[in-house]
This record gives structure tokens, C-alpha cells and sequence, in this order.
């Protein structure tokens, strides 16, 4: 049930800088060839993953409990998961930000066939195998209610017939423009918080600058830029977006769960490690290897969250 129509991205907070046609075109080929020589692009188009995001939370994952996987398949890495139990058959997962979808593809391959895997992005996109999606600004309230609605009902989302997604042509479970629902509810009790884990990719959809003639569901980071190329305003967005989920993660992930978000280091980053000390027994921030070394990217991730 996608709509373009309805489709209304962040508005932009700071002043764009108009960069001559001949500056854009040659940084989109920069980008372009760069892509084709990365180690971490082409093993994702071998593995069929959705992008080469997947590796950074693989190795995520893994850097935390000090494996060193360069860049490992799927299947390699779900046998060190099942040594250090991070994702478990049966879990619900909510990826933030999920599109194109590979984060999502890792959670679905390690939480099927019982498992439940929604991702909910500002863009519209063609969502992975098996996994439910809500299209809208996570930031705003009514869809952070929207999916709390969602997932307070155990069952919604979940795979009907256990190995459905290897099925060919199957796509997602539910796919959603959202509604109404009631506001978001701030006090939820420890019942009601249903999540295993949260995984924050959010970075700042910048209006797109090239591409426009291409118009494909599945390959949206032509339509969207990722970053801005200024350090201090990627830190700014990254802040608010990390701040939300875990606001999020506060009200819906169960005691024991974990959480994974992206940040763009800056000086707000060490505020927000403290918030989350505050809700989980252990914080680690990493850079993994995929993570390109040039970029201020890292991530935090909390497991074990307090009663
Ligand atoms: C780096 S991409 C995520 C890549 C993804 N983890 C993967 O593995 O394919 C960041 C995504 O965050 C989304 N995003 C940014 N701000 C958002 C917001 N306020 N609400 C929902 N999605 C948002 C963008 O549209 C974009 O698709």
C-alpha cells in the first residue's frame, strides 16, 4: 500500500548550499565508483543483501563480544550468534529507519521462523522478505503510536506458515501507510513492552540532489541523501533521532532487550551514552571495520536493558 502522493520527507532544517551541476555529478560518480570497488558492496550483492548496511551490524554484534569478522556471510555469522545469543528464534525486532533493508534481512534470518521484524521508514521502499513495514516520520508522535499499536497485539506480523519467506515472490508480511491511533502512550508497563530489540539506523533524509530520473521502490538511496557533508549538522539530527529511539526503547523493549543506533559523533554524544546507562546494564560504542574510517559514524549499543 505504498503512496508517493502521501509521502511528505522531513523539511529541511538549516539552509541548503546550491552546488554547481558539474560539483554534484562528479561527487555522484566519486560515490558510484567507490561503491563498485568496496569489498563490503559486492559481498552484499552476493549474499543478496539490500546493502552493504548489514555488515556494519554484523560486526557490530560481533565487536561487542570481541570476534574479528572482516566480512563474513550471513551463515558464518549466524554461527557465532548462536554462541553469544544476541538475536533468538521467535524475537521481536524493530529496525528504525529500515530502508533498503539489509539490517532487516539480518533480523529476519536470525528470528525466523517464529520471529516478527518491522521496519518503519520515512521513505517509501520495497521491504525485505518477511518483514512488516510503516511508512512515516518516526519522529512525529501519531506514528510512534501507530506502531506501539502495532506491536502491543503479540501476533501482528508474525509469519503465518514457518518458512513462507523462502517462498519465491513472497514479499512482506504487512505493509502499511498508517492510520489513526490513539497518542503514543509514554507509561507502559512492563507487560506491555513486547520488543527484543531496537535497531536505530535513522540518518537525516536530506532533500536529493541527483537521480531523479530513476524511480525504483528498491533502490531508494537514489532519492535520499544520507548525510549532509556538515559534521556539526549530521551530529544535530543524529542526536534527535537516537534521542527518539530511545525514548522508544524505554517504553517498548522488555527487560533483557538490546538496542543498536547509529550516531554521527559529535558533543552531544556523550549525553546520550549517559541516557544509555541510565536503561541498560552495559553500553559499548563502536566503529566497525565497514563503517568507512573517513565518516564520523559509529554506534552505541546497550544490552540488557533494567528492569
Ligand atoms: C542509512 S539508511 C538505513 C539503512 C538500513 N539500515 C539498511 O540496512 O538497509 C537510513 C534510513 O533512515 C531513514 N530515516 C531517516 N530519518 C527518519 C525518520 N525521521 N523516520 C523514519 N525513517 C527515517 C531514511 O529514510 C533512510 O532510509
Amino acid at each position: 500500500m505504498f503512496s508517493f502522493s502521501r509521502f511528505v520527507p522531513r523539511p529541511r532544517e538549516f539552509p541548503s548550499i546550491a552546488l554547481p551541476n558539474q560539483v554534484r555529478w562528479s561527487s555522484s560518480k566519486r560515490w558510484q565508483a567507490r561503491q563498485h570497488k568496496d569489498q563490503f558492496t559486492r559481498e552484499a550483492a552476493v549474499q543478496g543483501l539490500k546493502s552493504r548496511a548489514a555488515f556494519k551490524l554484523l560486526q557490530v554484534f560481533h565487536l561487542k563480544r570481541l570476534v574479528s569478522v572482516p566480512c563474513c556471510s550471513l551463515e558464518r555469522s549466524a554461527q557465532i550468534d548462536e554462541r553469544y545469543r544476541i538475536f533468538k528464534r521467535g524475537q521481536t525486532v524493530v529496525d528504525l529507519g529500515y530502508a533498503p533493508g539489509s539490517w532487516s534481512q539480518v533480523a529476519v534470518s536470525r528470528t525466523q521462523p517464529s520471529g516478527r521484524v518491522l521496519g518503519v521508514d520515512i521513505i517509501p521502499a520495497q521491504p525485505p522478505k518477511g518483514v512488516s513495514t510503516i511508512q512515516g516520520n518516526f519522529l512525529a508522535p501519531e506514528i510512534q503510536a501507530y506502531i506501539q499499536e502495532f506491536l502491543r497485539d503479540p501476533n501482528r506480523g508474525r509469519l503465518r506458515s514457518p518458512g513462507a519467506i523462502d517462498g519465491p515472490g513472497m514479499s512482506a508480511v504487512e505493509t502499511e501507510l498508517p492510520g489513526k491511533a490513539s497518542d503514543a502512550d509514554p507509561h507502559t508497563t512492563a507487560s506491555e513492552r513486547t520488543v527484543d530489540v531496537v535497531l536505530s539506523d535513522m540518518s537525516a533524509p536530506w532533500h536529493q540532489t541527483t537521480g531523479f530520473w530513476k524511480r525504483s521502490l528498491s533502490n531508494p538511496y537514489n532519492r535520499m541523501m544520507n548525510t549532509s557533508g556538515n559534521a556539526f549538522r549530521d551530529h544535530a539530527g543524529s542526536m534527535d533521532l537516537c534521542n527518539a529511539a530511545l525514548d522508544f526503547s524505554s517504553n517498548v523493549l522488555r527487560t533483557g532487550g538490546h538496542f543498536v543506533c547509529k550516531f554521527y559523533q559529535g558533543v552531544e554524544d556523550k549525553d546520550l551514552e549517559n541516557r544509555l546507562k541510565s536503561l541498560f546494564q552495559k553500553v559499548q560504542r563502536l566503529k566497525p571495520e565497514s563503517s568507512r574510517s573517513e565518516s564520523k559514524e559509529s554506534f552505541f549499543i546497550g544490552l540488557d536493558r533494567k528492569p
